[in-house]
């Protein structure tokens, strides 16, 4: 039997010039078991994905703050205060890093993206104000609530796919996804890997990016 998965996006599914591996896209509609995409980015990316793949929409975005499964949606955290803080950054004097289009933040609901070549320490120091953190994915520097994370995402899309969180197979890239290797019962780290994650997983893999989320998917279907 082939375990539900859950899947980070970028870092995991995606290649090193950050497109999404087009093998997901002939390899997951078919998985016999539940999967579950669980990023940080903002809510519609991954249910776009997951219509384009043509897999069914369970989707933990936002580090947690949105879940979405089958037509269930919960939204947590306090996009108001992460939004406090991206006002006042931007008040002192930086920059949230995205142009003026900034789809990431005008599409994010429960928190707040800021590109990582912006200052660090000011955001931080902002966000603790406001009783926040910032999340460094390696990919954007995410203000959010302490107490949303994907691993609590997970723990409440499992019961709805009628599934235990510890019957998941979580594969992550970066800090973003140490709570989702809390609950899941088995964790792989890309070889991309950021030290956090790394240290979480029960397995750091050789082979980085899709190609090491592929080969993980490879062993567990030769499993079945
Ligand atoms: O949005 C980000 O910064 C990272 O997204 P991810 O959680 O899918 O890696
Ligand atoms: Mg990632």
């Amino acid at each position: 039997m082939t375990p539900p998965l859950v899947l980070d996006i970028d870092g995991t599914m995606t290649r090193p010039d950050d497109s999404v591996d087009p093998r997901f896209f002939d390899l997951l509609p078919s998985w016999d078991a539940p999967v579950v995409v669980a990023t940080g980015k903002a809510f519609p990316y991954p249910v776009a994905l997951c219509h384009f793949m043509y897999v069914e929409q369970n989707v933990i975005a936002e580090n947690g703050g949105i879940v979405l499964s089958g037509e269930e949606v919960t939204r947590n955290g306090d996009g108001e205060a992460a939004r406090r803080v991206a006002e006042e950054y931007v008040a002192a004097g930086y920059d949230l890093g995205w142009g003026p289009t900034d789809l990431t933040n005008r599409w994010r609901e429960t928190e707040v993206a800021v590109a990582r070549d912006q200052p660090l320490g000011p955001l931080e120091e902002l966000a603790a104000e406001h009783g926040l953190e910032v999340v460094d994915t390696g990919f954007a520097y995410h203000v959010k609530s302490p107490s949303i994370e994907k691993g609590i995402g997970l723990k409440s899309v499992a019961p709805l796919l009628d599934r235990d969180p510890e019957e998941f197979v979580a594969i992550g890239d970066s800090e973003n996804d140490v709570s989702t290797f809390g609950v899941a019962g088995e964790s792989y780290a890309v070889a991309n890997a950021d030290e956090k994650a790394k240290r979480a997983a029960d397995v750091v893999l050789d082979e980085s990016y899709s190609e090491g989320t592929l080969s993980v998917l490879d062993e567990l279907r030769s499993r079945a």
